[in-house]
């Protein structure tokens, strides 16, 4: 019988808490806890980190405290590594217990993954301050009742005025989504309901909250029978928190460091001027092309990325989607090149079995950040962005039921886009994304009409 992991066996002591992070679901475990585990630093840094609504794999987590292993899954074989840098796991209801963290002038740095839905926006960017939970959010911490808050950006403004209160010192805010510049975006979301629930913060917020952009990058599939099995078979453990990752890792930031944060520099991760040439290039190339895999791949019956990106097709319509975003980036055609290749071979790891079901989630605010920013730029520029547009095709497709399973977080408003005849729905699709350009609209017609076949 396998025996579950502990501390008094494996990894290190439990480092005190000093880091907090929203969000408590693969992508953390591979990533930001992987990089605090192996900074220079790591015994002074724990994390606590907060589920969603229920404990979710929290509650393993607890049985075996707080360790986890990460599995790197090569092409060839797996690595694996205990990860000690996880001190302390709550549900995301526990306000109380995240605010006594805020309280706390030893945390200094709050990170999250929240996915692009948890920071509430509407279409524009700002809060959606029509959204039920952030009205209710702004009652109650207008009315200082900060432990009844529901969503991220409720729960980090509550968090704020308690440090603000305790006069706890500066700290560092970290959005680790797949959001161009999410950094500023975390910081518009924050300031709106600030503005609207309690002005006096504002203050507070320009002098001691620092917010700081992200490239964030690690395939992280969802957790799988498999990765258990593995290391059941490999590590004699039973762990059912484990989680499989890709080999590859970056991590780009750059911005306003407020108070201390863990040594991630020693753990490669890179402090920068500008992180929007990372971002761009990652987004679009990597993003894009698994978008265009999530949604068009899925028509042909595919399930998983290294399936997708080996059949010849697919791969052609991936090819097309890098041409359009290579015209389009503002970075040198030989780094271009490159981080093709590398996608290509990270792509097509047949030990991950990353699900396209898994990226197809949320498209409504993927495709305009992913794909569409190109596509209008290459039109205007007089090319014919034919790769952004079969995208799109590919997306209104899946609005109207083909491919992946839909799931949006923004469903009731935008489940209207898919019904219809295929011209309307074409018409909704590119007036929900802003795509005015005649010529693509017409070419997003055709290419729909054939990928539906
Ligand atoms: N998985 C990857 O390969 C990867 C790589 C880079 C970046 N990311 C970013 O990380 C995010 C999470 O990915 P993951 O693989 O960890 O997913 P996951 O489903 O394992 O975890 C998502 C986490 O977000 C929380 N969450 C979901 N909806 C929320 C909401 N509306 N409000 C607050 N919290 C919410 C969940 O409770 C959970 O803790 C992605 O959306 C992406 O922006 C993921
Ligand atoms: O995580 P999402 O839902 O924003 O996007 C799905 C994938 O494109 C994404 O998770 C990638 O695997 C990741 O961004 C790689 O670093």
């Amino acid at each position: 019988m396998a025996r579950r992991l502990s501390r008094s066996k494996d990894g290190r002591p439990t480092p005190p808490v000093r880091m907090v992070h929203l969000g408590l679901g693969n992508f953390f475990r591979a990533h930001q806890a992987w990089y605090t585990d192996r900074a220079a630093d790591a015994d002074q840094w724990g994390i606590a980190a907060f589920a969603g609504r229920s404990m979710g794999i929290g509650a393993e987590l607890q049985r075996q405290d707080n360790l986890y292993t990460l599995v790197s899954v090569g092409p060839q074989g797996n690595e694996y590594r205990v990860i000690s840098s996880l001190a302390a796991t709550h549900t995301g209801t526990d306000v109380a217990a995240l605010s006594g963290y805020f309280t706390d002038p030893a945390v200094s740095v709050v990170t999250m993954t929240i996915t692009e839905a948890g920071y509430v926006r509407n279409e524009r960017g700002e809060l959606d301050a029509g959204n039920p939970d952030v009205a209710s959010d702004i009652d109650v911490i207008a009315a200082g009742n900060l432990n009844a808050v529901r969503t991220a950006p409720g729960k980090l403004v509550a968090g704020l005025v308690a440090r603000r209160d305790a006069g706890a010192g500066p700290i560092t805010l970290i959005s680790c989504d797949n959001v161009p510049d999410n950094g500023a975006m975390l910081e518009r979301v924050l300031r709106d309901m600030v503005s609207r629930a309690v002005p006096d913060l504002e203050q507070y917020l320009d002098d001691e909250v620092g917010f700081v952009t992200t490239m964030v990058d690690r395939i992280t599939p969802r957790a799988t029978d498999a990765i258990w099995q593995a290391v059941q078979d490999e590590q004699g453990v039973d762990d059912p928190a484990a989680i499989g990752t890709e080999p590859f890792s970056e991590w780009v930031l750059a911005g306003d460091l407020k108070g201390q944060v863990p040594d991630w520099a020693s753990a490669g991760a890179v402090f920068v001027d500008d992180v929007v040439p990372h971002e761009l290039r990652k987004l679009w190339l990597l993003n894009g092309a698994h978008s265009m895999l999530a949604y068009a791949a899925t028509i042909k019956g595919h399930q998983t990325v290294s399936d997708a990106i080996a059949d010849p097709i697919v791969r052609g319509w991936v090819d097309e989607w890098w041409d359009v975003a290579a015209r389009q980036l503002p970075l040198d055609d030989a780094v271009i090149a490159d981080y093709r290749a590398a996608l290509l071979e990270r792509f097509g790891n047949p030990r991950m079995r990353d699900q396209l079901s898994r990226i197809a989630a949320d498209g409504s605010q993927k495709i305009p950040i992913r794909i569409v920013p190109a596509l209008v730029a290459d039109r205007k520029a007089g090319n014919s962005p034919l790769g952004a547009e079969r995208a799109v095709a590919a997306w209104t497709l899946h609005l109207r039921g083909l491919g992946a399973p839909f799931n949006d977080a923004r469903a009731d408003k935008i489940a209207d886009l898919g019904s219809g005849s295929l011209e309307d729905s074409v018409s909704k699709v590119c007036g929900f994304l802003e795509i005015d350009d005649r010529d693509s609209k017409a070419s997003i017609l055709a290419l729909a009409r054939q990928l539906q076949g």
